[in-house]
C-alpha cells in the first residue's frame, strides 16, 4: 500500500456562500430591514470578538457576479461549533432574506510532504500554529474554489509513491513562495467532509494576483496533471461602514 501523507489538522472551516434575495428585502420597511441589519451586525461584532481573543477567526466579503451576493468564512477548533454558528447565523432575520448559493465544509491542513526531521511537537510549534489556527487577514480581495488531486488512469495522484509526491510538491511550493507577501493562502482539507479533496482560499490586495498564481499554478505538474477544480468564488472586502451600505435598497 502506497504512503498517506500526514497532516497536522487546525481550525474547522465553513464558507457560507448566500445570495440576497433583494425582491423580498425591499418589501419590508425601512425600519424593519434597519432592525435586521443591527443584528447582523451584533452578530459579526460577536465574531471579530472570537478574532480578537484568537479563539476563532472570520471574513465577510462580497461575492462578485451571479455565483453569490456574499461569503461568511468562519474558523472554529470543532466542527460542533462551526455548526452552532451557523444555526444562529440561520435564525438571524437577515437569513430569512437570504437563499443559500453554495457552502463548503473543511479543516485547515498542512502536510509534512516538506517538513524536515524534526523531534519537536509541530503543534507547539508558533510557526506551525499560526498556519493551523489562523487569524484571517483583512486583504481588499478574496479567492476561494474547491480542487481535488486527479484517479484516472495514469494521472493517479494516490497510485504515486512518496518521494515523487514530494517532489512535486517542492516545484508547487517555490512557485507559490513568488508570491510571498503578495497572496496569501489558506489550504483546508476536506476528504470525508464535502465534494472535494481540499478548498484554497486565497487572500489579496491585488486582486490580479489570484489570476496570475492560478495561471503559472497550471504550468506546474501538480496542477497541470493532476488539479482538477470547482467552481471558483471571488469578491471583495466587507468592513467598516460598507457591512451596513451592503444592504441598503
Ligand atoms: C500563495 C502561494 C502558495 C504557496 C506558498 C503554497 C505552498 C504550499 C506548500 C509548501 C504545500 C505543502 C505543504 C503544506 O503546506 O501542506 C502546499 C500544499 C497544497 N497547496 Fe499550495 N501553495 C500556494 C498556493 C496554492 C494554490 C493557488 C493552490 C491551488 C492549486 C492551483 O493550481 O490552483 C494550492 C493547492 C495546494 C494543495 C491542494 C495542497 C495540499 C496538497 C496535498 O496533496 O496535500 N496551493 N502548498
Amino acid at each position: 500500500m502506497n504512503e498517506a501523507a500526514i497532516t497536522l489538522d487546525g481550525w474547522y472551516v465553513l464558507h457560507d456562500f448566500r445570495t440576497m434575495d433583494w425582491a423580498s428585502w425591499k418589501l419590508i420597511s425601512k425600519e424593519e430591514r434597519q432592525e435586521a441589519v443591527e443584528e447582523f451586525m451584533a452578530f459579526l461584532d460577536k465574531l471579530q470578538q472570537a478574532d480578537e481573543n484568537k479563539t476563532g477567526s472570520h471574513a465577510f466579503y462580497t461575492v462578485v457576479g451571479q455565483k453569490a451576493d456574499f461569503m461568511l468564512m468562519t474558523l472554529r477548533p470543532t466542527m460542533d461549533e462551526l455548526q452552532q454558528l451557523e444555526a444562529e447565523f440561520n435564525k438571524l432575520t437577515i437569513a430569512d432574506y437570504t437563499i443559500p448559493a453554495y457552502s463548503y465544509v473543511s479543516v485547515v491542513e498542512l502536510s509534512n510532504y516538506l517538513a524536515g526531521e524534526s523531534n519537536e511537537d509541530p503543534y507547539q510549534n508558533p510557526y506551525v500554529r499560526g498556519r493551523l489556527y489562523p487569524e484571517l487577514p483583512r486583504s481588499q480581495y478574496v479567492c476561494f474554489y474547491p480542487m481535488d488531486k486527479k484517479r484516472e488512469g495514469d494521472d493517479n495522484w494516490y497510485m504515486l509513491d512518496m518521494d515523487r509526491r514530494k517532489e512535486l510538491m517542492r516545484s508547487h511550493g517555490m512557485i507559490g513562495r513568488g508570491y510571498a507577501g503578495k497572496v496569501k493562502q489558506i489550504i483546508s482539507g476536506s476528504v470525508g467532509f464535502d465534494d472535494y479533496e481540499w478548498g484554497v482560499t486565497l487572500f489579496s490586495d491585488d486582486v490580479l494576483q489570484f489570476k496570475k498564481l492560478v495561471y503559472e499554478m497550471r504550468f506546474d505538474e501538480v496542477s497541470a496533471r493532476y488539479g482538477v477544480f470547482g467552481s471558483f468564488f471571488v469578491g471583495t472586502l466587507l468592513e467598516g461602514d460598507k457591512k451596513v451600505e451592503f444592504f441598503n435598497v
